[in-house]
């Protein structure tokens, strides 16, 4: 499901990319708990959480299952020549008292769950240990039962405000609207998952995003997304439901039209004034904040999100000329309540390498983020920000000598040309520390002004996550920046 590629653009130059090895050959999540040198490091080339395999198609985890956790032993890539046929990991029992599996998709071994009929296997072979987890684990199973229960009946206070509470952190969803009755116009847009067409809708215009059969799976993460509770705001693209297509089979989500297309081809379009570049700013930054955001409102729970793929191609923009979020496929639910984090540790990793090639972040690319925190998903989406915040002012015509922006590129286009690959992204980006350029002219704005815009950029993009803004933070900064240059470029 991870991109490594940025979409071919219409003007843009991202299909030129190619990286033959890294095409061909299996990367796999990589981790070994025990400090001596292992075998695995022969199975291919490590580069940070990331093995490129050597050997084989195959990916492996050992683990095993303590107390109701899966506790990682090995991530790697397979050691010899083997049959995968399994595109996901599903564990089989190895040597006791760890479980195996072998799976042939990319990462496919960061993605561990416990499923419903695995069990930790006993340390020992001693059938009354084994016996006892399992009376453990059930009279565990029947006590959480029975206060739910009670809940349900009213018979324990349910205390929203205290956030270790289960129930305000269990993945409440809505059941969204069936839609059956949709006719389906021309082509708005073809994303590398899903179509999405203009369609009609109860006399209205809408847009229908439509996944192929074989694409279930994808449907029905960006559906639980659009699900959560509380899922609207002017900054996130309206939902209206969802549907099957009785003919092919296929799934799709009705949303809100929007009438500019996405921002990438907005920019490749138009040039701005600096009161529609800030509008176009402020609402992107409010989406993402919103995004971000633990809410809880009249019983109502929000977790947080993590957007994980935002890029001008991810984002619309509407008739009233402000930015709504769209795409949420590759996004990630972070709850932040009672160990839900703490419990999916092992799918850090493929959370980690998603997201266009262009916009992925210094740690994404080095493979060094600190996966013991989930924040670091927030602070990727903080980064690819700080790069469409750049692509905005770059067609402002405000802010050019004459009224004259130049013509839309991607960040790095320029930089990087039409060498673009994944290696020199790196070595721009992590180890030169580079980022877009700031144009020349900019340097005889106001100073103030200059300093406070630049500032917003570089405290988005800092390579240092745990320096950048919080996306709320941005959404202030802009306000401040707004504020501050009322009459500093001479307009209105
Ligand atoms: N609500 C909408 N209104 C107008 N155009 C839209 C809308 N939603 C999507 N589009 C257009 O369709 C394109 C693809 O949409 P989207 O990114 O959701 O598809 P995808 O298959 O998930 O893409 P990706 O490859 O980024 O995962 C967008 O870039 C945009 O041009």
């Amino acid at each position: 499901e991870c991109r490594w590629f940025c979409r071919s653009g219409s003007n843009c130059f991202f299909a030129a990319i190619s990286h033959s090895s890294l095409l061909q050959k299996r990367r796999c999540a990589f981790q070994l708990n025990n400090n001596r040198v292992d075998k695995f490091l022969s199975a291919g080339q490590v580069n940070g959480s990331v093995q490129i395999c050597e050997k084989t198609s195959c990916c492996i985890a050992i683990y095993k299952i303590h107390l109701e956790q899966l506790e990682v032993e090995t991530l790697a890539c397979g050691l010899e020549e083997m049959h995968c046929p399994e595109s996901t990991c599903h564990g089989q029992p190895f040597k006791n008292p760890f479980n195996i599996c072998h799976c042939s998709t990319d990462f496919c071994n960061a993605n561990l769950t416990i499923s419903p009929g695995m069990v930790e296997l006993p340390h020992t072979q001693s059938y009354w240990a084994a016996l006892a987890a399992v009376v453990v684990i059930a009279s565990i199973v029947v006590f959480i039962i029975m206060i739910k229960w009670k809940r349900l009946k009213g018979e324990l206070p349910s205390s929203h405000q205290d956030c270790s509470v289960e129930q305000s952190c269990s993945g409440q969803t809505k059941t969204s609207k069936n839609i059956t009755d949709i006719e389906l116009q021309e082509v708005l847009g073809r994303g590398n998952f899903a179509t999405v067409f203009q369609g009609k809708h109860n006399k209205s215009v809408v847009a229908v995003k439509v996944y192929p059969a074989d694409r279930r799976s994808r449907f029905a993460r960006e559906k639980k997304i659009f699900e959560l509770p509380l899922m609207m705001h002017r900054g996130i693209v309206e939902f209206l439901g969802t549907g099957q297509k009785p003919d092919s089979g296929s799934w799709f989500i009705v949303l809100q039209h929007a009438k500019y297309g996405s921002l990438h081809s907005f920019l490749c379009k138009h040039t701005t004034s600096w009161m529609l570049s800030i509008n176009l700013c402020q609402s992107l930054s409010q989406g993402l904040s919103y995004l971000h955001s633990d809410i809880l409102s009249h019983g109502e729970h929000k977790p947080p999100v993590a957007h994980r793929d935002l890029s001008s191609s991810n984002v619309l923009v509407t008739a009233d000329g402000t930015c709504v979020l769209c795409d949420f496929g590759s996004s990630t639910i972070l709850r932040s309540c009672s160990g839900f984090w703490g419990q999916n540790r092992s799918n850090m990793m493929t959370h980690a390498h998603c997201g266009t090639l262009c916009y992925m972040p210094p740690e994404i690319l080095e493979g060094s983020v600190n996966l013991s925190s989930s924040s670091f998903l927030m602070q990727g989406d903080v980064y690819a920000l700080g790069l469409i915040l750049w692509e905005i002012w770059m067609r402002c015509y405000d802010l050019f000598e004459g009224g004259v922006a130049p013509p839309h590129r991607l960040p790095y286009e320029q930089e990087l040309e039409d060498n673009f690959t994944l290696d020199k992204l790196m070595v721009h980006v992590s180890e030169m520390d580079k980022r877009p350029s700031i144009p020349d002219y900019w340097d005889k704005l106001p100073q103030v002004f200059l300093l406070s815009l630049i500032g917003i950029l570089t405290d988005c993009w800092d390579k240092d996550m745990d320096a950048r803004l919080t996306a709320h933070c941005v959404v202030e900064r802009l306000i401040s920046l707004q504020s501050s240059c009322n009459d500093c470029l001479r307009i209105e």
